[in-house]
């Protein structure tokens, strides 16, 4: 859509695009959207969740679309209104795919060094920590996903894996604004709709895998093998898998990649490891880790709360590695590193020490992950303020507030971005789970309500909205920020000691 960066224009050839009849007009941008296409635009008519995009080609043709790019099913469905018309046709196996090639070559440059990473929890931590190394080693370095470009170019997105017109437009922003080193996320809506497939990357990165998403993928096992796309598609043979191997499914991705003839990074706790995690020590502030790479053991403080963080900071350091940078070098920067953004982020403290904390967890085994990751940096009771989103995956509802009430002491249910759902019914599913809770459809007095239990020596768990901005109701989004309400929170019951 738009200007389509600097481009002037391309032939059909030149995108690497072959039409029936061996058309080859000149192109003048790109656009999934029929409502986003100027004259001379290709369109490509996707087959979609909810209608195929050839529904729209009539609409497109009128717009002055050059080039038309489908599937079968697509051409049928397009057959009358292309007969009407002078614009070429491309029919294309998987038209997903070819757009993505499209838009790379489309755009030109993308950042010379590239990794992804993938998994249910953990990419926006992981992706944010080799960007941190990359800085720390002297590189112009960004990592890209739900929080938005980051790091030495800056820009918001809107997804965590944009459409791949959307992201090879940023990838050459960045390249040309002199951006070498980028991270990615890769989600498993990005991977099943080939978002990410014109991406070049040296290394790929798998953190975990449970549940979440099930609204969107049919199975469990669909939304795996999205996930393995990354390794048994995206990555190229000679690129390096860089795998959390204490994860069941890890081991599976390990087997994948190795398959591929890809070098395998392991990393985990297991004595399998090539990146092994042998010591973890818990205090305030942070936590000493030891761990062991190539036969030499590091010790290093990491200035980051909760343990998983770990794992994702080690997770990061393998990718950066299996991108080309010397290893000892990746370790020396690892206690430079900073908190991620609504990642265990201390959002407040009271007078009386009890310190509150905000971070993203929005499924099952992130929030028992967030609160277990709490625990023994905190030496009294530990609150769990928690929602779930609406029209999300619903069967994860009472599963969050379950896994809230096994690891907290005391837990306040309250909404979470209710969109287009009844606020009160979402939290009765996630009660389900946690029946003894405190139920505060409130957000902000929630919050209140959690900060004035605190003791001495307690700690809060704000979950689910990390980094957010605001709360969607209906179709509204009001502003709202967990770590400022803390923090408004915490003047409001100690007078001004935030
Ligand atoms: C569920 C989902 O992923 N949907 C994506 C999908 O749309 P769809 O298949 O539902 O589209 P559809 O409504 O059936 O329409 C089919 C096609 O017709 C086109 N169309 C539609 C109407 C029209 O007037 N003209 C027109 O050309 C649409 O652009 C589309 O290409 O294909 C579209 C084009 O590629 C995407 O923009 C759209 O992402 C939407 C915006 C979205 O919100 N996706 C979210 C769920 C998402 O991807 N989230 C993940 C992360 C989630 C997480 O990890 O938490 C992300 O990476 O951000
Ligand atoms: N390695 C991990 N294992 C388990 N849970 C984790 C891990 N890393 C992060 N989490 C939990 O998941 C939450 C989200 O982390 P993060 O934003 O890094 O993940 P993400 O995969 O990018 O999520 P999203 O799919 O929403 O983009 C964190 O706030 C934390 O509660
Ligand atoms: N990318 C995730 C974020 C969820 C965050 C939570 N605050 C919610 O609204 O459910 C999603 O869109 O499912
Ligand atoms: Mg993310």
């Amino acid at each position: 859509m738009a200007e389509q960066g600097k481009s002037q224009g391309k032939s059909l050839g030149e995108l690497g695009l072959t039409a029936q009849g061996g058309r080859n007009p000149f192109i003048a941008g790109l656009a999934v959207d029929s409502r986003e296409v100027r004259k001379g635009y290709l369109f490509a008519a996707l087959p979609g969740t909810k209608v195929h995009g050839a529904t729209f080609v009539e609409t497109a043709l009128e717009l002055g679309a050059g080039a038309i790019l489908t599937d079968a099913e697509g051409a049928r469905i397009a057959a009358d209104a292309l007969s009407r018309s002078e614009a070429a046709l491309i029919v294309a196996e998987d038209p997903r795919q070819t757009l993505a090639y499209t838009a790379a070559l489309w755009f030109g440059g993308q950042p010379e060094t590239m990794v992804a990473v993938t998994g249910t929890n953990g990419k926006t931590s992981v992706a944010t920590f080799a960007r941190q190394i990359w800085t720390e080693l002297g590189f112009d370095a960004v990592n890209l996903g739900t929080t938005g470009v980051e790091g030495a170019y800056q820009a918001p997105l809107h997804h965590t894996t944009p459409e791949p017109i959307t992201l090879h437009r940023m990838l050459a922003a960045c390249a040309d604004a002199g951006i070498t080193h980028a991270a990615m996320e890769a989600s498993s809506h990005g991977l099943a709709q080939r978002r990410l497939d014109g991406v070049q990357l040296k290394a790929a990165g798998f953190t975990n895998f449970t549940q979440d998403h099930l609204d969107y993928h049919a199975t469990f096992d669909d939304y795996f093998h999205a996930k393995a796309g990354l390794f048994t598609r995206v990555l190229p043979e000679d690129g390096v898998a860089v795998v959390n191997i204490d994860d069941p499914r890890g081991q599976d991705i390990a087997e994948l990649a190795a398959e591929r003839g890809q070098r395998v990074i392991r990393v985990g706790r297991t004595p399998l490891a090539d990146l092994q995690l042998q010591g973890q020590r818990f205090d305030a502030t942070g936590q000493e880790l030891r761990f062991g790479f190539e036969g030499k053991s590091h010790l290093v403080r990491l200035p980051l709360i909760g343990g998983f963080q770990a794992e994702n900071v080690l997770l990061a350091a393998g990718l950066v590695i299996g991108a080309g940078a010397d290893a000892d070098r990746v370790f020396e920067t690892l206690p430079h590193l900073g908190t991620v953004r609504g990642r265990m982020q201390l959002a407040a403290t009271r007078a009386n020490g009890a310190t509150v904390f905000v971070d993203f967890a929005h499924t099952p085994d992130a929030v028992k992950t967030a609160l277990t990751a709490l625990r023994p940096h905190v030496m009294g009771r530990l609150v769990a303020v928690v929602g779930a989103g609406g029209d999300r995956d619903r069967t994860k509802r009472p599963l969050m507030g379950q896994a809230a009430a096994e690891n907290a002491d005391l837990v306040i249910v309250t909404d979470d971005n209710p969109r287009s759902e009844d606020p009160a019914a979402i939290r009765q599913d996630v009660m389900m789970g946690c029946p003894d809770a405190i139920e505060v459809g409130d957000r902000a007095e929630a919050i209140l309500r959690g900060v004035d239990a605190l003791g001495p020596g307690d700690a809060l768990l704000i979950a689910g909205k990390g980094h957010e901005s605001g709360q969607v109701v209906g179709d509204v989004t009001y502003p709202f920020d967990d770590a400022e309400q803390a923090s408004v929170a915490v003047s409001a019951l100690d007078g001004g000691m935030a």
